[in-house]
């Protein structure tokens, strides 16, 4: 089967859904980058494979004993409390520490085993959350906006980074992320997500999209573009799903 599976996802927080009837494959070894506005339900998507957050409908379903990794939106630690970055990396469980090194390696920063977490650029601190992520050799790697606060040269040898971990231990990447136009060459699939999947397709398609087009290469440009093109299609025909909007 494929590494995940989802059927008729539904999400409910309350009275508020969130997410209506999506429908997800990830095969091994493909990048699929998940994009849409704020409060869209990319988030809960995501909570909802890892199991941190219950369906309302549908299922979710692993392949037997699939081990992923999942890298968060963002992590806060108090610059007052001390802890390196070996440590940290320990937290969740004993890691030995050749499997750190090379965790750290793979993500790109091989040398700060022992720094404090605390002085990490905002880059560095990223790249340990991904080393943290690799330690169990995920075949699938779960991505939630990542780069958020990087700027566009860090986001792209972030995104940089997951390619080579994709190409060196073949595992999927399912991530979601704003900055379209910069993770569009990394993506073998693009969905749109607007508390249900509004379109989706190779990257080829969705650049050919003219809304796209239109402010392709103008940075956040291309990304809004699309977001617009989720926005337009006409919801009064659809299958009874409200959007998130
Ligand atoms: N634990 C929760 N309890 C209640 N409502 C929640 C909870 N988590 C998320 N929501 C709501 O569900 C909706 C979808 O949130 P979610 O975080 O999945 O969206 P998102 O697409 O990831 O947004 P963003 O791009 O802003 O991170 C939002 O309206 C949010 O307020």
């Amino acid at each position: 089967m494929s590494l995940i599976e989802i059927d008729n996802l539904s999400i409910r927080y309350g009275a508020n859904t969130v997410l209506h009837h999506v429908r997800l494959k990830v095969e091994p070894g493909e990048i699929v980058t998940i994009v849409g506005p704020n409060g869209s339900g990319k988030t809960s998507l995501l909570k909802a494979i890892i199991g941190a957050t219950a369906p309302a409908t549908g299922q979710v379903r692993l392949r037997p004993g699939l081990r992923i990794g999942y890298v968060p939106q963002r992590l806060h630690i108090d610059a007052t409390f001390p802890i390196t970055v070996e440590r940290f990396m320990s937290l969740t469980g004993r890691v030995s520490r050749s499997d750190c090194a090379a965790a750290l390696e793979a993500a790109g920063v091989p040398d700060l085993l022992k720094r404090q977490m605390s002085q990490l650029s905002g880059g560095q601190f990223q790249r340990v959350l991904l080393a943290r992520a690799l330690i169990n050799r995920p075949e699938v790697l779960l991505l939630d906006e990542a780069t958020q606060g990087l700027d566009q040269p860090g986001s792209a040898g972030f995104y940089r980074q997951i390619e080579a971990v994709r190409r060196d231990t073949g595992c999927a990447v399912l991530m979601i992320s704003h900055e379209l136009h910069v993770v569009m060459s990394a993506s073998d699939r693009v969905i749109c997500l607007n508390g249900h999947v509004c379109c989706e397709g190779t990257p080829d398609v969705v650049a050919s999209a003219p809304e796209y087009r239109a402010l392709f290469g103008t940075g956040t440009g291309g990304a809004l573009a699309l977001y617009r093109h989720d926005h337009d299609h006409d919801h009064d025909h659809s299958h009874g799903h409200e959007a998130a909007e």
